[in-house]
């Protein structure tokens, strides 16, 4: 990947992978090892990138550590980091093709989908940036007129951010626009697979003119580069997004250190379909729902829910909907869905499906590759559809993450909430009906973090999200996505000091 080289504006551009950016300089991996990131739609070599280890990891950790110490990013006023938010949302505005054409190269994500995740991180900071400026203390009311009592909300300190391919940049801002906006230093990694949004975004904060250390970057595998980010004791909190078996190793490490842990971790997302919804809405929904992003969306609606007497007719226009999806590359402007993000990712969707099969559900489409030479370099899935799955299946149970939607019927709004409720997940999920008190009774049943009535897949950055059950730990956007990022303060002062006379002065008595 190119990069700027140490601190100054407008340098160069050099050809080294040296991708690492550590209190504020570029840098190859101590070990000199690279990565080459390909283009996942059709093999293209897009970038090669520092490949970092324990000890580049362990180096950005102590930049941040002593960056945040040093008070140069908590010491500065909440409105003026806001303000420095503002100026970076911004900034990525007018920077958008260039970050969006470099996400679609790592991920093979539709330009189209980049450019909007581009607006939805600019507004992301600028959410962010404003509620920084609003931030205040609370003034608690002791019982004592001699008392002054107030929480005051401070950094949490020096944060390990980690995060993944599907929404490489996304994903990072959620995280990195509450850090800054709370005052903290960060190391960031970014998925092995996608590195690229994450670079031009360092540059970005360093020509803005963030402090050398505030923000820290390591490219390279999480075993490696990764870990030392919930084990190390100068890390006060880490915020993972990724999957669930990634997530429950990160909160053992983390463990070791009680440092805290906010987990972003996988879906089994139930789309629930009354027979009274609006069956065109719905349908077209449904499809979007489980095929945006060829269904490498954690919130994605793998599992289709719905009434009895509608099933066949639904299911019939879902499958001959999806057979008629459009697959190509990302700048293929007739394609409406691109490819997965690697060969082994792949080989895990096809695996699901074969075994949903081999477990008695029947295969309505999709189940393969598409055929055809300009899918040959690349990593394509066609959208699958299982009906007659039973729970209990893996296909069911499990986070396939890829174009794969099964299909379960109900009889009885009972039946519709406990068959939704059924996943150790609890990430999101959808309920279309037309009978608003249905809507209501259902969305204020299912164990979910986000619950989307007649619609899906919007989120808001105002709105917290984040997952019940096995989804994950805490709460990103919206206020609380802030609040991860302080810890309260409860200040207690007497103004008029006194003896508490608890313990008798033995030697006053003699
Ligand atoms: N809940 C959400 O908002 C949300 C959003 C996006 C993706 N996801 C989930 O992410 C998953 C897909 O992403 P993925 O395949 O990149 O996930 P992953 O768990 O394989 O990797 C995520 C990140 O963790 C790093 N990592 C791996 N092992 C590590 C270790 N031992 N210590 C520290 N870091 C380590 C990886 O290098 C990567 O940066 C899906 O399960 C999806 O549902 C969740
Ligand atoms: C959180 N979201 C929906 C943007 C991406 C999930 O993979």
């Amino acid at each position: 990947m190119h990069h700027r080289s140490r601190t100054t504006q407008g340098d160069t551009l050099t050809d080294t992978a040296a991708t690492l950016f550590i209190d504020g300089s570029w840098e190859p991996a101590a070990s000199g090892a690279v990565r080459q990131i390909r283009n996942p739609a059709d093999g293209e070599l897009v970038a090669t990138v520092s490949e970092a280890g324990r000890e580049d990891a362990e180096r950005a950790i102590a930049a941040a550590r002593t960056a945040f110490d040093s008070g140069v990013w908590y010491s500065v006023p909440a409105p003026e980091r806001g303000a420095f938010l503002l100026r970076v949302a911004a900034e990525l505005r007018n920077r958008r093709e260039k970050f969006a054409r470099a996400e679609s190269l790592d991920t093979g994500k539709r330009i189209i989908e980049s450019r909007i995740d581009m607006d939805d991180i600019a507004a992301c900071f600028e959410y962010f940036g404003r509620l920084a400026g609003q931030q205040s203390g609370r003034v608690v009311d002791a019982g004592n007129p001699v008392v002054i009592s107030r929480i005051v909300h401070e950094p949490v300190g020096v944060c390990g951010l980690i995060t993944p391919w599907n929404y490489p940049l996304l994903q990072a801002a959620w995280k990195i626009a509450p850090a800054l906006a709370a005052g903290c230093t960060f190391v960031l990694k970014p998925s092995e697979l996608s590195p690229s949004t994450a670079i031009l975004t360092m540059q970005l904060l360093q020509d803005l003119g963030l402090p050398d250390g505030v923000a820290n970057l390591v490219t390279g595998p999480g075993a490696e580069a990764g870990a030392p980010l919930s084990e190390h004791p100068d890390v006060d909190l880490v915020s993972f997004t990724g999957g669930l078996e990634t997530g429950k190793r990160i909160a053992a490490a983390a463990a070791g250190t009680v440092k805290k842990v906010a987990l972003e971790l996988g879906g089994k997302n139930p789309n629930v379909v009354f027979a009274d919804a609006d069956f065109d809405s719905a349908v077209d929904n449904a499809l979007n729902g489980a095929f945006v992003h060829s269904g490498q969306v954690c919130s994605a609606g793998a599992r289709l829910v719905v009434e009895e007497s509608i099933a066949e007719r639904f299911v019939d226009e879902l499958v001959r909907r999806a057979q008629d999806i459009r697959i190509g590359g990302p700048f293929d402007e007739a394609a409406e869905t691109g490819p997965l993000i690697s060969a082994a990712h792949r080989e895990k969707v096809s695996t699901y499906v074969q075994r949903g099969v081999e477990e008695g559900a029947r295969l309505r489409c999709g189940g393969a590759a598409p055929e055809g030479e300009k899918y040959d370099a690349g990593f394509y899935y066609q959208p699958t559809i299982l009906d007659r799955v039973q729970r209990g299946m893996s296909v069911v149970v499990d986070e396939a993450f890829g174009p794969v939607v099964t299909v379960e019927t109900f009889r009885t709004e009972e039946e519709a909430v406990a068959t939704a409720n059924d996943t150790i997940y609890g990430l999101a999920g959808a309920v279309w009906t037309q009978d608003a008190g249905k809507a209501q009774r259902v969305a204020n049943r299912l164990r979910h973090g986000t619950v989307w009535i007649n619609d899906y897949h919007p989120y808001l950055p105002q709105a917290e999200w984040g997952g019940f059950g096995q989804s994950g730990v805490g709460r990103e956007l919206g206020p609380t996505g802030l609040a991860e990022y302080q810890e309260a303060k409860h200040i207690y002062q007497n103004i008029t000091p006194q003896v508490t006379g608890w313990f008798a002065d033995h030697g006053k008595e003699n």
